[in-house]
């Protein structure tokens, strides 16, 4: 299998490609590509690594190049958010970044699957949907916005706070990924209970947390280091998926539009990207009305991507 990261010089990129690197199953390919000129140097330097993963590096305007016969593309190139800012902020920068690589990716590797890291993710999402369908080469089963970060982070924090082992905590997050629209399942949270107030707190920390590190980060940039293990691990569920295995991920896809066009939901990941979209489960009365709440800033976020595209 081969897999292309676009991006490859960035905070993420740098860190997925040597996640990528240790933890790929042996004879997988590793494409990195940015428009930095050190993007050869990153795959030169990986490449020492001893695993049986091979890494090449490509810099430039074109990816072409990098995108080669990938089955699968992860993208972070693009800006990150600085104190003060949202995620929305970046969408004037990001939007046309966005776009252009897709074309790429649809005009040399259409039938790769897309996994789409570069914020704002609920609209860039919708851009790459856009540029694929006009390209005649979407296959929604294909694209993802890579949401797992918001799991990771919330395996994290209920592990902390109700003291239970981090290998047993599994936490649903569905929606979107900023502010509103991350919206993490709790109620559905195996041997734990919550007081209304732990819900309403936790819930929001959650939705913070990419804001946490942006501050913590003081305008040197936003999560890198666990955002590059959450697309490591999407990854390679995408990887295990296509080479027959079955795994499962929550992750922002076109499904049945119930809530909106797109929404974060559980996926069983196979040989055609995504096989079946899961059930999201029962919802406690506070997340059905987060879900509520979320809907009119998602469809907008979404829209906001569609008519990017073809305005
Ligand atoms: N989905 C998620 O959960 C998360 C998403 N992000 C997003 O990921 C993106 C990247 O973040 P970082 O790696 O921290 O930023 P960074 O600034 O460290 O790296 C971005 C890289 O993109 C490259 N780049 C810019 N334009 C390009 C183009 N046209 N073609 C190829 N490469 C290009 C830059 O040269 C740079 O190396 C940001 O938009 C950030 O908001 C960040 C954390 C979590
Ligand atoms: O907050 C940001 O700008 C980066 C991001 O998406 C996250 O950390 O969840």
């Amino acid at each position: 299998m081969k897999v292309a990261v676009l991006g490859a010089a960035g905070g993420i990129g740098q860190a997925l490609a040597l996640l990528l690197k240790l933890q790929c199953p042996a004879g997988t390919e590793l494409s990195l590509y940015d428009i930095a000129p050190v993007t050869p140097g990153v795959a030169k330097d990986i490449s020492h690594i001893p695993t049986p993963v091979k890494a090449s590096g490509f810099a430039g305007e074109d990816p072409t190049p990098a995108l080669v016969g990938a089955d699968l593309v992860l993208i972070s190139a693009g800006v990150a958010r600085k104190p003060g800012m949202d995620r929305s902020d970046l969408f004037n920068i990001n939007a046309s970044i966005i776009r252009n690589l897709v074309e790429k990716v649809a005009a040399t590797c259409p039938k790769a699957c897309i996994g789409i890291i570069t914020n704002p993710v609920n609209t860039t999402v919708a851009i790459a949907a856009e540029v694929l369908k006009k390209a005649g080469v979407y296959d929604k089963n294909k694209l993802f916005g890579v949401t797992t970060l918001d799991v990771i982070r919330s395996e994290t924090f209920v592990a902390e706070l109700k003291d239970v082992a981090l290998d047993k905590v599994k936490v649903p997050v569905i929606g979107g990924h900023s502010g509103v629209t991350i919206l993490p399942l709790l109620s559905q949270v195996a041997g734990v209970s919550w007081s209304d107030e732990e819900v309403a707190s936790l819930t929001k920390r959650i939705q913070n947390a990419g804001t946490e590190v942006v501050e913590a980060k003081a305008g040197g940039g936003s999560a890198t280091l666990s955002m590059a293990q959450a697309a490591a691990r999407f990854g390679i569920s995408v990887l295990k998926g296509l080479s027959g295995e079955s795994a499962v991920e929550y992750s922002y896809v076109e499904g049945d539009g119930k809530y909106a066009r797109f929404f974060a939901e559980p996926v069983r990941l196979g040989k055609n990207g995504v096989e079946e979209i899961l059930p999201i489960g029962p919802l406690s009365a506070f997340e059905q009305q987060a879900i509520e709440d979320m809907l009119p800033t998602l469809k907008a976020d979404i829209e906001l991507g569609e008519k990017f595209v073809n305005n």
